[in-house]
């Protein structure tokens, strides 16, 4: 470890690995510091998206298998959870393989630190007892599941996404609290595994931040597998180590027994160890750290992203990829000489994310409340995929696409899209032209006038606009079309 450097990063997750990785390339003396090895990778290698998309793939190839039945096929059996986890645990390695600090040292000339970091002063950290300092510091912290602070917790083994994948037995009766993404992705991976779940979730319906249409769509596929759901519900007691007491939205109280209990109520941080004060960082009121437009802390040469700048004025975006935005944003400033005026803001406006369950829920562009907080005007289109052969031969005719687009003008074809939701199996794929249209402003003419093989399933991207286009034309001109023909 130098006594300088140009730019110091704390974390080695998504977001510090992609902001000393980015930076080191264009020419800079970086260091890299993370707690120890085996954290590098952050939550999504090691208990985040890729054990959870391991688990999701094996529950897919196992569900798939006992829907064969259907057809003549003769498939029973229990599967063996230790056998899963040891194929989620194979594919993290493969993973880890190329995401370790020996291999960064090496393969992109970094300097990484394994110790826990430290401030000392406003520009000078310390670790594993060495102090250094740099021009600038990216906090790349991260972000903790928030704990589940009810009476008699304390008899119970809480399993959240860190200890999660440590499981060897298939349980039971799985109890998951909090119908977010990981709580809805973890509930129907551990049904099609053969537990029995039941979820409670404080909202009145599941994935609240997702278009009503999406909750409702998901929710009815999983209580076709077999999930229960409490929804307006809160788990107020443990009355054992194995009884939860669930307060009802009508208020009437029901003990839910459960084997193991999954937590996924959304996160927290915990910062105390940096020692925050040292350099002049401020917390917010919801005990985040304070930041401007710029992803900037209260101290001008200190910088956050990932989770850890979930305290930005755009919003909080708790993804591996918003962990990138981040990155590019805080890169592109650093590099550029021209200072504050002329610095990238964060925003959120082309961001897109996917829910992974089965049917997928992607969500991209601005959302429908974006829209009337900025008082842009527009439409709100739907396609049923019952209309498209795709998913009528492999049977998803529940699918749906909600597109919010600029209201219908004189030029049908003319017509470009904010934002927009699908769900359906593979909605993260479909929606990828559409992501792309929103970001670079392509219209409906872009998707219409596009041969679109038969029966790709993202035909419906085009089908999308046919009525609306065709239904547009304006009447005058169809009589001169009429006329002149
Ligand atoms: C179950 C689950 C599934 C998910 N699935 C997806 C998905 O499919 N797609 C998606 O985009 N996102 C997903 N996410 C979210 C995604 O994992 C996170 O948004 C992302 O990993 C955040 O990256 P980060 O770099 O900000 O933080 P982290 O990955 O948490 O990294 C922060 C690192 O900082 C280190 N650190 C903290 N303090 C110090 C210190 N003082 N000194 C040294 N090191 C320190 C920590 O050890 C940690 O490794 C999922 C999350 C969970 C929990
Ligand atoms: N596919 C993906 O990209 C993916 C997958 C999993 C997680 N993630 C990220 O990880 C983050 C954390 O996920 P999460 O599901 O924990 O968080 P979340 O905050 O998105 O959802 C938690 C849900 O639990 C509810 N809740 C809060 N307190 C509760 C209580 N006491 N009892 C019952 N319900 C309660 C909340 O109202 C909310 O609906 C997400 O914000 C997401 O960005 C992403």
């Amino acid at each position: 470890m130098k006594q300088h450097y140009d730019l110091i990063v704390i974390g080695a997750g998504s977001a510090g690995l992609s902001v000393a990785i980015g930076m080191k390339r264009l020419g800079f003396d970086v260091l890299l510091i993370e707690r120890n090895d085996h954290r590098v990778g952050g939550d999504c290698l090691n208990d985040g998206c890729v054990p959870s998309k391991a688990l999701i793939h094996v529950s897919r190839m196992v569900h798939q298998a006992r829907q064969s039945t259907r057809f003549g096929m003769k498939v029973d059996g229990d599967i063996d959870l230790a056998t899963v986890m040891q194929y989620v645990r194979e594919r993290q390695d493969i993973i880890r393989a190329h995401e370790n600090a020996a291999y960064f040292r090496k393969a992109e000339g970094l300097d990484v630190e394994l110790g826990t970091a430290r401030f000392v002063g406003s520009q000078e950290i310390e670790v594993n007892g060495e102090r250094t300092s740099a021009k600038n510091i990216v906090l790349c912290t991260g972000s903790l599941p928030q704990t589940l602070n009810v009476p008699g917790v304390e008899q119970v083994t809480v399993y959240t996404h860190q200890n999660l994948f440590e499981l060897d037995q298939l349980p039971k009766r799985l109890l998951v609290v909090g119908a977010g993404p990981i709580g809805m992705e973890m509930s129907q991976a551990f049904r099609r595994l053969g537990s029995n779940v039941t979820v409670v979730g404080s909202d009145d319906r599941i994935l609240s931040k997702e278009l009503p249409d999406a909750s409702a769509i998901l929710q009815n596929r999983l209580e076709e597998e077999g999930i229960t759901f409490r929804l307006g519900a809160k788990v107020t007691a443990f009355t054992d180590a194995h009884t939860a007491e669930v307060t009802l939205a009508d208020g009437e109280t029901e003990q839910v027994p459960f084997d193991v209990v999954l937590v996924a109520i959304g996160r927290t941080f915990r910062f105390d160890d940096l020692n925050l004060p040292a350099a002049g960082i401020d917390l917010d009121d919801k005990g985040r750290l304070k930041l401007n437009d710029y992803l900037q802390t209260t101290n001008p040469h200190v910088f956050a992203a990932g989770d850890a700048a979930a305290g930005a004025p755009a919003g909080a975006r708790y993804f591996s990829h918003a962990a990138e935005l981040h990155a590019s944003t805080l890169i592109t400033n650093l590099i550029s000489p021209g200072g504050k005026p002329f610095d990238k803001k964060l925003s959120y406006d082309n961001f897109s994310w996917v829910t992974f369950t089965d049917p997928e829920i992607a969500t991209f562009g601005l959302l429908e409340e974006d829209l009337k907080k900025r008082d842009i005007a527009f439409e709100r289109i739907v396609y049923e995929f019952a209309q498209d052969d795709r998913a009528v031969v492999e049977d998803y005719e529940y699918a749906r696409m909600i597109l919010f687009v600029e209201p219908q003008s004189i030029n049908p074809f003319s017509t470009k899209i904010f934002g927009g939701t699908v769900i359906a199996p593979n909605a993260g794929e479909l929606a990828q032209e559409l992501i792309l249209a929103v970001q670079h402003k392509l219209t409906a003419g872009d998707f219409f006038n596009k041969i679109y093989p038969y029966p790709t399933a993202s035909r419906v991207n085009k089908n999308v606009w046919v009525d609306r286009i065709l239904e547009g034309v304006p009447g005058v001109l169809k009589k001169a079309v009429k006329w002149l023909y």
